[in-house]
């Protein structure tokens, strides 16, 4: 089985400082309140009775020798008082109850919502039932109590006793109306009810009545009788079945319906509550959502001022005479090829300033793309392109590189709004459009990247740029970066945030992976985890990552079953064509089905080339990488295999690329980010506090390793003495427990366990699981290796 981490899981989500009490807490106060409430209800019960007796007791209340006849004695002569008396009269019981069942409420832990809507019924019922008790028994202050009895005389001094009778009625109106939802058509209801089994009753009767008078008439006959009545053919039993008695069932039966229709009542549907919701509701309410930043809660994302400004402080300058002098090149190319203009417009942009014309009537858009080469000619420069014409604009496009190429700053595009306000599950800021826009894109929606181009033409800078974006914009904890990088030197500076963002096989050193066998058994650990992630989707019944993550922030996937956040993963392999020529197959087969099928569970690929051609773009390749990017190749050829069009051979270099995710290519100017600036924001995150180790991936041990070669017993390792012992007692086959006993490197962990193979103690590979060991026990060990020299 894959070992599985539990980084996430082992996050105590209780260490947030929570302000509401706990269970407990919450028992004892509810217990408290039920007996505080039973307390009141006796002393104010008791007060009726005692109150004359107890009162002159109230100005000695301090007095340890009197009592009182209270139920309650002091403490309930004075409470009933202050409340009975001096308060509510006999509503003041409605306020013991409201107490017992907040009571309730907190000892049976039960959802609060309704509580709220009680208190304030009841004190509703507490004012108007004073007020009332105030205005009928007004020489009884013990009912209706001071307030209702001061409620009355103020409503009286103002209102008079018909206003206040009026004031009493629009109460008791409320109250029905608001309380017992009484409407006068339900009010008419039960009173047409009432009549109807009035009437069914006297009905009844006289209809017994009738067939009393029948029976009287036919005592012998069981038969429907009243056909008799009619036909006076009693004795004739053939003739009832013929004449349909129509008459009488059109007079019994409708009634009957009618009656059944009337006092027909809908019952109200109580909904169940799913009680997984209930419980990830309760925990949510707890604890608040599951925070996957938690545990490297003061985790500081880059500042701004870690990018350089690299000379460009404002926009780009506009060379007005530069822009002229290429309008006037391109009329007159055009004018001696016979092609009239009728409008001409430019858009400067960071690289290339684009020339919008709008030709005369009549003139074929192919003409013009045929002038390429003469248009470049006319205006000495490289890298002229004719889009003709510009999708969705009816103009025709020529793409005019400018003499002095303003660099577009990774911190331009990183502080430019777009950038900070995107909604993105990964979003990358490439750089600039044509048109001077920041262009930013969703990785998780591309969903993998192809990246290729010429050597020395910008990838290994717009790769920068793709994870610098990330590490702008993402938490360690919600992403993770796999990077292959053949050539060592590219990608080493991300080391340092090794145990932030890396993620790496159990087993491996370097969390940068740069020798090709080990990308073989990354891409297969990959593929496991794929397999894994895709199983827990399933188990928690959601569609992608997005949504699983979403649904375990909301507490309602339960950790013990396996379920952690998970964060994205993305693959950057720096040189592929050097992977493909080393290893073939066994990498295209796992990166194609990467590639395939795990856009939904959060693995993204970028795959980065300088040799364009078709035998490391395979066909597969191409057709699971949507997205693709080129920068300056040197042949149409090179264009065409990257991005199906021609155009990336027209580029100048220096970042200047095509971007393209389906049918448009979009010309883009790579931001510029150097390495000193990606040195200083790795040296930035990766001085702050990290996990204790890089994210690890599920254990994969590479077939290689699993070739049983014949050892010679003269060639095992010094150690393998040692390891068999450790993996006999162990009873576990694994190259990882040998590298932990013995404190060896993986490589020579790898090579023992092929000797343990080859002399028969392990048996072979078994994929992500460990070996199974073929020795029981260290007897059989020792009679093994010493039977093995004879
Ligand atoms: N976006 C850019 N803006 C300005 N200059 C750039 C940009 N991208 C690249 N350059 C220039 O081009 C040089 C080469 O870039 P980079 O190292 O990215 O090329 P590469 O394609 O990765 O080459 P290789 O394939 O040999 O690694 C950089 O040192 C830089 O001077």
């Amino acid at each position: 089985m894959a070992k599985k981490k539990t980084t996430t899981k082992k996050k105590p989500a209780s260490k947030k400082v929570s302000l509401k009490p706990s269970k407990q807490n919450t028992i004892i106060l509810g217990s408290l309140l039920i007996l505080f409430s039973m307390a009141l209800f006796f002393s104010f019960v008791s007060y009726y009775f005692t109150w004359q007796d107890d009162q002159s007791l109230l100005s000695e209340i301090g007095n340890r020798n009197e009592q009182a006849k209270n139920l309650l004695n002091k403490f309930g002569a004075a409470v009933s008082h202050f409340f009975v008396y001096k308060g509510f009269g006999l509503a003041s019981l409605i306020f013991t109850v409201l107490l017992c069942i907040t009571g309730l409420y907190l000892f049976l832990n039960m959802d609060k919502k309704g509580l709220l809507k009680k208190w304030i019924w009841g004190l509703v019922f507490m004012i108007w039932i004073s007020l009332a008790l105030g205005f009928v028994a007004e020489t009884q202050p013990l009912l209706g109590g001071l307030i209702g009895y001061e409620m009355n005389d103020f409503l009286q001094d103002y209102t008079g006793t018909i206003g206040t009778v009026l004031i009493l009625l629009f109460g008791l109106v409320f109250i029905l109306v608001r309380f017992f939802k009484l409407t006068p058509e339900g009010i008419a209801n039960v009173f047409a009810k009432k009549e109807k089994s009035a009437q069914k009753s006297t009905k009844s009767t006289s209809s017994k009545e009738n067939t009393e008078e029948e029976i009287l008439l036919e005592p012998e006959d069981e038969t429907p009788v009243v056909i008799d009545t009619y036909t006076h053919k009693k004795d004739i039993p053939a003739l009832k079945k013929e004449e349909p008695a129509t008459d009488d069932f059109e007079v019994t039966v409708p009634v009957e319906e009618e009656e059944e229709q009337l006092s027909m009542e809908v019952e109200k549907i109580v909904e169940e509550k799913e009680e997984k919701d209930n419980i990830a509701d309760k925990l949510v309410e707890d604890f608040g959502e599951f925070d996957p930043t938690l545990e490297l809660g003061n985790y500081k994302f880059p500042t701004i001022e870690l990018l350089d400004q690299h000379g460009v402080t404002g926009g780009i300058t506009i060379n007005q005479e530069e822009l002229e002098e290429n309008k006037n090149k391109i009329v007159e190319t055009l004018k001696n090829y016979k092609i009239g203009i009728s409008q001409i417009k430019a858009t400067i942009g960071p690289t290339v300033t684009l020339y919008e014309i709008v030709p005369e009537a009549g003139i074929r858009i192919s003409k013009i793309k045929n002038l390429e080469d003469d248009i470049a000619l006319s205006l000495a420069a490289l890298g002229i392109r004719i889009i003709a014409p510009i999708p969705g604009k009816g103009t025709i496009g020529i793409e005019v590189p400018n003499k002095n190429a303003s660099i577009v700053s990774m911190r331009s595009v990183i502080a430019s709004s777009k950038f900070q306000k995107a909604e993105m599950q990964l979003p990358i800021a490439f750089g600039k459009t044509i048109s001077n826009e920041t262009f930013v894109v969703d990785l998780a929606k591309m969903p993998h990247l192809l990246m290729a181009g010429a050597t020395g033409q910008g990838k290994s800078v717009g790769l920068n740029a793709v994870l610098t974006s990330l590490l702008y914009k993402k938490h360690p904890a919600e992403v993770k970066f796999i990077l292959v990088d053949p050539k060592k030197v590219e990608l080493s500076i991300y080391n340092k945030i090794e145990r932030h963002f890396l993620a790496k096989l159990p087993d491996s050193e370097e969390a940068i992976i740069t020798d090709n066998a080990k990308v073989i058994n990354t891409l297969n650990s990959l593929c496991i985890e794929m397999d894994n992630r895709y199983e827990l989707l399933k188990t928690a019944m959601v569609r992608n990552l997005k949504e699983y993550n979403a649904k375990f922030k909301a507490r309602k996937l339960n950790p013990n079953d396996g379920h952690k956040y998970l964060p994205y993963i993305v693959l950057v392999i720096d040189e592929f064509a050097d992977l493909i020529m080393t290893a073939g197959k066994e990498v295209e087969t796992p990166i194609a089905r990467l590639a395939q099928l795990a856009r939904a569970i959060g693995i993204h690929l970028i795959i980065a080339t300088q040799r364009p051609s078709v035998n490391v773009i395979t066909g597969i390749i191409k057709a699971n990488f949507p997205a693709r990017i080129a920068f300056r190749v040197t042949s149409k050829i090179d264009s065409r295999t990257i991005l199906d069009a021609q155009g990336a051979d027209q580029l100048i270099g220096r970042g200047d690329m095509l971007y393209t995710q389906g049918n448009d290519v979009t010309r883009i100017q790579c931001a510029f980010v150097d390495t000193p600036e990606v040195d200083k924001i790795t040296e930035y995150i990766g001085s702050q506090r990290a996990y204790p180790q890089a994210h690890e991936l599920p254990e994969y041990s590479g077939e290689e390793s699993g070739t049983s070669i014949d050892y010679e017993i003269a060639d095992r390792d010094a150690m393998f003495r040692e390891a068999a012992e450790v993996i006999v007692t162990a009873q576990q086959g694994s190259a990882s427990l040998i590298q932990r006993k013995l404190k060896l490197g993986y490589n020579r962990a790898g090579r023992i366990i092929d000797q343990l193979e080859a002399a028969g103690i392990v048996g072979p590979f078994e994929g992500s699981k460990a070996r199974q060991v073929l020795v029981s026990d260290l007897v059989a060990l020792d009679h093994l290796l010493s039977n093995e020299g004879s």
